[in-house]
């Protein structure tokens, strides 16, 4: 974006976000936005909150206080509009074993409401987009890890979402398949989607992300751009060494300005 070009506002954003689990407080007062066009990394320890977050933003989980809004449609208000500019993808979602990742999204792209001729155009889109063509007619029961997750971020994308939530998308995948899934989602940024993911590979986050934010204990320590983390990290090296400043010292909120 050029210098002094308006900033467009979020697709997605989260105010003051709250989550607790009995006595255990696992997101506690999570502001965070994402623009289109960009992708925002959320970057954390594990039990930080990152997929609690995911998912009250994804509006499958009800927050216990908090406000969010996906392409200005408040997610407790008008839930089902609020959805439907989104595509998640969660850590644990299944495929159906017994359908085909075809036929899967052939029942998806029917729920969203697309047109067969519609819907027909774009499973062929996204067999070729994500080379699934020698497994898109394949049981899900059959599929190599790689394969399904392919299949799943094909559901997310499928409907063509301003906002795509996406939970650890290379979790468990070789070096390969992640990086194919890291430049899909690059070709998503591309036509202006605005992406949140989440991740435990610092590489990763380093290439894809415009900016990052560190969430630790439930809270975010620090957002912004790598370098701009790294100088407010004691002049951390890299983001790991920024990470691990944050970490370690069990920031609080408003310690970096
Ligand atoms: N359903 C639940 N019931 C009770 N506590 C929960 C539940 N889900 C998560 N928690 C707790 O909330 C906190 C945040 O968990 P969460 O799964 O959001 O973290 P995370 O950052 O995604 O972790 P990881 O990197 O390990 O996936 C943890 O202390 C966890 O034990």
């Amino acid at each position: 974006m050029p210098p002094d070009a308006p900033a467009s506002p979020p697709a997605l954003s989260a105010e003051r976000l709250v989550k607790h689990y009995g006595s255990t407080i696992a997101v506690a007062g999570l502001d965070l936005f994402v623009r289109p066009g960009e992708v925002v990394g959320l970057l954390g320890p594990n039990g930080a909150g990152k997929t609690t977050a995911l998912r009250m933003l994804a509006g499958i989980l009800r927050p216990t206080s908090g406000r969010v809004r996906i392409g200005g449609v408040d997610m407790a208000e008008r839930p089902l509009e609020a959805k439907a500019l989104l595509g998640f993808l969660s850590g644990d979602t299944q495929l159906y074993q017994r359908l085909s990742p075809r036929e899967t999204l052939q029942y998806f792209g029917r729920l969203h409401g697309l047109s067969e001729a519609r819907l027909t155009a774009r499973i062929d889109e996204l067999v070729r987009d994500l080379e699934m063509a020698s497994f898109a007619d394949r049981p899900s029961a059959t599929l190599s890890a790689g394969q399904k997750q392919r299949a799943n971020i094909a559901r997310a994308f499928l409907h063509e979402p301003q906002v795509l939530i996406l939970d650890e998308p290379t979790n468990a995948l070789d070096v390969l398949s992640g990086r194919f899934i890291v430049e899909s989602i690059r070709k998503e940024r591309a036509k202006g989607r605005a992406i949140l993911f989440s991740t435990h590979i610092m590489s990763e986050a380093e290439y894809l992300c415009d900016r990052i934010a560190l969430i630790h204990e439930g809270r975010v320590v620090d957002e912004g751009e790598v370098p701009a983390l790294c100088a407010r990290a004691g002049g951390a090296r890299n983001l790991t060494d920024a990470f691990l400043f944050h970490v370690e010292r069990g920031s609080a909120p408003g310690d970096v300005a």
